[in-house]
């Protein structure tokens, strides 16, 4: 797959509408607790039991899409493990762009020999830290091209989602399916950012409070997750 121009696929809209029809079940089934859980704001990171119930997961449950979708929160652990990456998948580049001024805002790239390897990276960083300026929480629309190639086994359904928080406030989720690649392929997409509109008064605490605005990453084959980064940011 050589593809550009990956899309949003689920709108915050119909995420709310679900998250409504959701709530609108659990309000006639009489157990509505936490009404601003699903609103994206909970006093504490991670999963308590009873927010696992509220999830319908148990320990040891496949992470599907759909749960991932439904987190109350950034994670405090990380959701898999990196042999779960099983295609081996290896990101090379990292590219940052602001869509309306052309302009260039990161460009990450990792020395990469040329033949493709067909080998787990075990040692992989699945953490990083950005620093961005604080006009970068103005821009509207942002391009992320990334670069990765694929072992010897064909992934289907390669699909990203992936969830910003400030502390324990969901700013957006972002869900791109980067569809079918074919085995020992060397591939790049562009995933476009819609940013939120935020208030001025969360910008500022954003920019006062550097790496308080947080994202999950989650990476998936097939709906099964297969591999799960974390990334923390400043706008000072
Ligand atoms: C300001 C709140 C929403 C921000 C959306 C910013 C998009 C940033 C793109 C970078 C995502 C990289 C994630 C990662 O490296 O795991």
């Amino acid at each position: 797959m050589d593809s550009e121009g990956v899309k949003e696929l689920q709108s915050e809209e119909d995420m709310e509408q679900e998250d409504e029809e959701e709530m609108a079940e659990m309000q006639d089934r009489g157990d509505l607790r936490d009404v601003e859980v699903w609103n994206g704001f909970i006093s504490g990171a991670g999963l308590a039991a009873e927010e696992e119930a509220l999830l319908d997961w148990t320990p040891g449950d496949p992470v599907t899409p759909q749960y991932v979708l439904r987190l109350p929160g950034y994670t405090d652990d990380y959701l898999c493990s990196p042999e779960d990456n099983i295609y081996n998948i290896s990101f090379s580049r990292f590219k940052i762009r602001d869509l309306e001024g052309g302009l260039v805002i990161l460009d990450l790239k990792r020395q990469c020999p040329t033949e493709i390897k067909d080998v787990i990276e075990l040692d992989a960083g699945r953490f990083i830290q950005y620093h961005f300026s604080p006009a970068f929480l103005s821009l509207r629309e942002i391009g992320a091209t990334l670069e990765f190639t694929v072992g010897g086994k064909a992934v289907n359904k390669f699909r990203l989602i992936e969830r910003h928080y400030f502390r324990d406030l969901l700013l957006k989720t972002f869900d791109f399916e980067i569809g079918f690649c074919i085995p020992h392929s060397r591939n790049t997409c562009e995933h476009i950012y819609c940013l939120p509109d935020l208030d001025s008064h969360t910008i500022e605490e954003m920019i006062n409070h550097p790496f308080e605005t947080r994202s999950d990453s989650f990476y998936f084959a097939n709906n099964t997750l297969i591999m799960h980064h974390k990334a923390e940011y400043s706008f000072s």
